[in-house]
């Protein structure tokens, strides 16, 4: 079926036709202008609290590949920062380019990075993930930007998985992994209302965009560009540019949670 995606045909230009939220009021990603971030000295630091073993599985769902949590009990979770109660860890997944110069789905004062991590969680105020995924005050992501240095060994665990899940639709068990190894060392913020950044585009998500990026090693890169796209027996298409572009600010505030 001719669903979305990333390609001429499927791509972010088009999304608006089976969802017209795309145009909506807080969509993501956007571009962060630093100097426009208000310091906001009432935003708290970031908590966060992840259990290793609740991880469970790694998958190609088409469009990136994902980590899957156990997320039925508080074991991994986000508290602190811009918000209020306690949010469980669902998925982290990336965006990258076809090549260096592109692939975050944020940019900072106009610069993109070559990949972009999200760690998404969901507001245990609501029954289930299907429950908070609608809600304006239902998720938060944190993004994290990946720059080209040296090799990180904390991606590594990630990496050598992909060789299992190439195509669309492969998975395979995941466990042990701890979330937090891929933070940098500053959890330095800047945060605004917005959106999923895939289709369904639900506005229900507060970002958490860390100003420190971690380090990716070209090497590294080229791991990620060699999953796929396509299904087992379609035409190879390689996996890279997932990601979407800058949308517009329409009067939202970006806060900074630093000077
Ligand atoms: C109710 O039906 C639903 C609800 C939610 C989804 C999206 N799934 S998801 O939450 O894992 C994410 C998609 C994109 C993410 S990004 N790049 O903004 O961090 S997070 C699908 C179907
Ligand atoms: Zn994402």
């Amino acid at each position: 079926s001719h669903g979305w995606g990333y390609g001429a045909s499927n791509g972010p230009d088009r999304w608006a036709e089976d969802y017209p939220i795309a145009n909506g009021p807080r969509q993501s990603p956007i571009n962060i202008v630093s100097k426009e971030a208000q310091y906001d000295p009432s935003l708290k630091r970031l908590k966060l609290q992840y259990d290793p073993s609740n991880a469970k599985g790694i998958l190609n769902n088409g469009h990136s590949f994902q980590v899957d949590f156990v997320d039925d009990t508080d074991s991994s979770t986000l508290t602190g920062g811009p918000i209020s109660g306690t949010y469980r860890l669902r998925q982290f997944h990336f965006h990258w380019g076809a090549s260096d110069e592109r692939g975050s789905e944020h940019t900072v004062n106009g610069v993109r990075f070559p990949c972009e991590l999200h760690l998404v969680h969901w507001n245990t105020k609501y029954p289930s993930f299907g429950e908070a995924a609608d809600k304006p005050d239902g998720l938060a992501v944190i993004g994290i930007f990946l720059k080209i240095g040296a090799a990180n060994p904390r991606l590594q665990k990630v990496l050598d998985a992909l060789d299992s899940i190439k195509t669309k639709g492969k998975q395979t068990t995941f466990s042990n992994f701890d979330a937090k190894t891929l933070l940098p060392f500053s959890l330095d913020y800047w945060t605004y209302d917005g959106s999923l950044t895939t289709p369904p585009l639900l506005e229900s998500v507060t970002w958490i965009v860390l100003r420190e990026p971690i380090s990716v090693s070209p090497a590294q890169m080229a791991k990620f560009r060699s999953l796929l796209f396509s299904g087992e027996g379609e035409a190879t298409c390689c996996m890279v540019d997932n990601f979407r572009p800058p949308q517009l600010l329409k009067g939202r505030k970006v806060r900074a949670s630093f000077k």
